[in-house]
């Protein structure tokens, strides 16, 4: 059985007190459960702070991007071996912000993962089609294209340990989830492109969250659906109340 994986993305939110006393508060009252894990990634000053505060406890840490060579001139840019030997474990990579305003491609999506993967990072990778593509009916190629792309070169071994995010784009902070159905939906084509690129059982073992106004309220109904194993949460990921409810859902 897949586990499942609740992670918060804080986006570019919080002061350092506020994310140290998120820690403080969430950390012990996560429940003792292996099939649920929880993650919180966090913009780059406070990862150290996150990470420290986290120590033996279940709450593990994650950044919201990376880039994908080990050092060299990219002023302003954090790479993989930094957030490794901060005892970081996972890393988000290609969120829909990044690809929007940044200038995040597939092919820098591809180059991050294998990144993460020769650090010993834990990739989510995001995926999700703007609101127009799901107009035109072109959400199940667009995703592919991602996913196919995303993950390209990459081991079946290592491809079994991704994490994938669909995420649709008209759902990220607007209040509007997209159905349970409806994701689920998106979920399980996702891992059957994986079972067309991998040899056997190694979509079964892949994690796939749904992201998009994930909230206490709609949590469940998410979590119900076979194929979606977790979820990436934005705004109801801030406060600790709600961050451990979400947490909490994942052991149902
Ligand atoms: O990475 C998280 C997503 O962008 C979802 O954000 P949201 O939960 O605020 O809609």
């Amino acid at each position: 059985m897949r586990s499942k994986v609740i992670a918060g993305n804080w986006k570019m939110n919080k002061g350092l007190s506020e994310a140290e006393q998120f820690a403080d508060s969430v950390k012990g009252n996560l429940p003792k459960d292996d099939n649920v894990e929880a993650i919180v990634c966090a913009p780059f000053p406070f990862l150290p702070a996150l990470v420290s505060k986290a120590k033996s406890s279940n709450l593990k840490v994650g950044a919201q991007n990376m880039h994908f060579e080990d050092s060299g001139a990219y002023t302003g840019e954090v790479s993989p071996a930094m957030l490794k030997d901060l005892g970081v474990t996972h890393v988000v990579i290609g969120h829909s912000e990044r690809r929007e305003h940044f200038a995040e491609t597939d092919e820098s999506v591809n180059k991050k993962v294998h990144a993460a993967f020769n650090h010993g990072l834990v990739p989510i990778v995001c995926v999700g089609e703007t609101l127009e593509q799901r107009e035109a009916n072109e959400t199940m190629s667009h995703i592919e294209n991602q996913v196919r792309k995303g993950l390209e070169g990459l081991t079946d071994e290592q491809i079994g340990r991704v994490i994938i995010a669909y995420e649709p784009i008209w759902a990220i902070g607007t209040g509007k989830s997209a159905s349970s159905a409806d994701a689920n939906q998106v979920c399980t084509f996702v891992r059957n492109v994986v079972k067309a690129m991998t040899s056997e059982n190694i979509a079964e073992q892949l994690v796939v969250q749904y992201g998009g106004s994930v909230k206490p309220a709609n949590i469940d109904e998410l979590l119900d659906q076979p194929d979606i194993d977790g979820a990436l949460v934005g705004g109801a990921s801030l406060e600790p109340g709600s961050f451990l409810e979400l947490v909490e859902a994942g052991t149902k």
